[in-house]
């Protein structure tokens, strides 16, 4: 079965636009995982433009009013986040490769180049509560890497297979996901998986391979003002579940 994280950065960007704390991230949070939500996963970037900072104690005290949830932080590991989350201690911390300025990911890690870069960020993680997960493109090469790097988790960066979704080269990309995602449990990884995931691409995309987790934003959010926010939460919890 695959667990949902509602990823709330688009309803901190909405919250960011006025002085107010509306909408409250904390609610929605709440709203998540009474809907089935396993927990929910914010990426703050250096700009704060959505998730802040701050987001991450309030929100881990907030998972912790609910059974067996957990709080996902994405993000490029730099000094301060990764201060902030080695302090809270959140489930899960997955490393992002992206730059400052960058409007959103859009790429994993090349650990061919960063491997020891990753090495030392993860280090003292390994006697917190928090495990790592690691965001990579759906490429064997890489996943090795990972499992070498002894993480818990990788993150496989779906773009690509939503791009692909509405085109005849569907099947090909599904079937290279299944082999990643099957690689990397073959190796003693766990599978996440995230980025543009929507209500019409998930059914095929959980139904054929070992997925733990998909954390989903940017979509759920736009399908959230058609059909709210808890239906929608719902229908995702639904097609996990399938
Ligand atoms: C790692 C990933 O794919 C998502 O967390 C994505 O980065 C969302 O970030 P934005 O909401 O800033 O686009
Ligand atoms: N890790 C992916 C994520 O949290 C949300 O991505 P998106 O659904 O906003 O594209």
């Amino acid at each position: 079965m695959t667990q949902l994280s509602v990823n709330l950065n688009k309803i901190a960007l909405l919250r960011n636009s006025r002085g107010r704390d509306f909408p409250s991230v904390n609610e929605f949070a709440r709203l998540a995982m009474k809907n089935g939500a396993v927990g929910v996963t914010i990426h703050p970037r250096p700009d704060e433009r959505h998730a802040r900072y701050s987001d991450i104690l309030a929100l881990q005290n907030i998972v912790n009013e609910f059974e067996g949830k957990e709080l996902n932080i994405e993000g490029y590991p730099t000094e301060q986040l990764n201060k902030e989350v080695l302090a809270v201690q959140p489930d899960q911390y997955t490393l992002v490769p992206d730059e400052p300025g960058q409007i959103t990911s859009d790429h994993g890690w090349d650990l061919t180049k960063h491997y020891d870069f990753v090495q030392k960020i993860i280090e003292p993680f390994k006697n917190s509560k928090t495990r790592i997960s690691l965001f990579v493109d759906p490429d064997l090469e890489q996943i090795k890497l990972a499992a070498k790097l002894g993480v818990a988790r990788i993150e496989l960066y779906t773009e690509y297979y939503a791009v692909s979704f509405d085109s005849i080269n569907k099947s090909a990309v599904l079937e290279q996901f299944m082999k990643c995602a099957d690689y990397a449990l073959s190796l003693g990884l766990e599978v996440n998986a995230g980025h543009d995931l929507d209500l019409q691409n998930l059914p095929d995309f959980v139904a054929k391979q070992n997925i733990d987790e998909v954390s989903i934003g940017h979509a759920l959010v736009v399908e959230s003002l058609l059909n709210g926010f808890e239906d929608t939460i719902k229908k995702y919890v639904k097609i996990c579940n399938a």
